[in-house]
């Protein structure tokens, strides 16, 4: 194991509370076991890079995380809250503090781009007393330079613009932690650029803790202030993209590739 494991040492890290704290997460299906104490910590503030081959379990210790699957063993708190611990109604509070930008848009096709903004809010407006549902919508579309779409169809604009309507719906409600999956897959380079310069600009606007998954080395140059690189079930090494991508450890060399 790599001597980067240790704590985060990077004068880039920011050093605010941690707002995720994953520790020792075990979780297997059968006899297959997919992470094995497994640890992980986000701060305030922070960009945090999670890298991880196929199959590696980014996708199952995400389940965890939001509830949506229960863990084996080991602690896991959003928040300053042990998710275990909550529930229905707390998991469903707690689940609005976090927004998501899934692989590909995942925009309905059928709703207009105002009709899918005001879909997460639904749930969430009598409970956090929002009344100008308009209101909401414009500002999170100003805030990705696309208010001029509101009332277009998803298929009426381009693969760039529905990633970043996609990024204004995950913001709608001003979440303190954004967890991307593979923010840039399947963009052409200079649109991956774009979504990743307003990646920047909203997680300094809305100082946001934001993770992404990515396996797009460009975009983890450019975002991350931290990195984590799962292998084998674990936290193998972690650290800045500078400390990693020089590391003379084959098994880490072979995520820059
Ligand atoms: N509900 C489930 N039942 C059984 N096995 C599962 C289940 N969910 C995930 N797995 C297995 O766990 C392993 C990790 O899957 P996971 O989806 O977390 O990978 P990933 O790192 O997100 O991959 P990708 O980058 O391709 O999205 C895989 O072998 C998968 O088949």
């Amino acid at each position: 194991m790599d001597s980067m494991t240790a704590e985060p040492t990077s004068s880039s890290t920011p050093k605010g509370k941690p707002v995720i704290r994953i520790q020792n997460l075990h979780k297997q299906f059968g006899d297959q076991v997919v992470l094995k104490d497994f640890n992980l910590e986000m701060y305030e503030n922070e960009n945090l890079v999670l890298m991880g081959k196929s199959g590696s379990g980014k996708s199952v210790m995400i389940k965890c995380l939001v509830g949506l699957m229960e863990p084996d063993s080991g602690t896991i708190e959003v928040l300053g809250q042990d998710i275990t611990k909550l529930d229905r109604t707390q998991m469903d509070e707690l689940r609005a503090e976090i927004g998501f930008l899934f692989q590909g848009s995942a925009l309905y096709d059928s709703m207009t781009v105002r009709e899918n903004l005001e879909f997460p809010l639904r749930r969430h407006t009598k409970r956090m007393n929002i009344k100008d549902t308009d209101e909401l919508v414009l500002e999170a579309l100003e805030n990705v330079g696309l208010a001029r779409t509101i009332d277009l169809m998803p298929n009426e604009l381009s693969g760039g613009m529905q990633r970043r309507i996609a990024l204004a719906r995950a913001l709608i409600l001003k979440p303190k932690i954004i967890i991307y999956d593979e923010p840039t897959t399947g963009l052409d380079p200079i649109t991956a650029k774009e979504i990743i310069e307003l990646m920047t600009s909203v997680q300094k606007r809305y100082k946001t803790s934001s993770m992404i998954i990515t396996h797009d080395v460009d975009c983890a140059r450019v975002i991350s202030h931290r990195m984590i690189l799962l292998l084998d079930g674990t936290n193998y090494a972690q650290g800045t993209f500078e400390e990693l991508s020089t590391s003379e450890d084959p098994r880490i060399r072979a995520f820059f590739k």
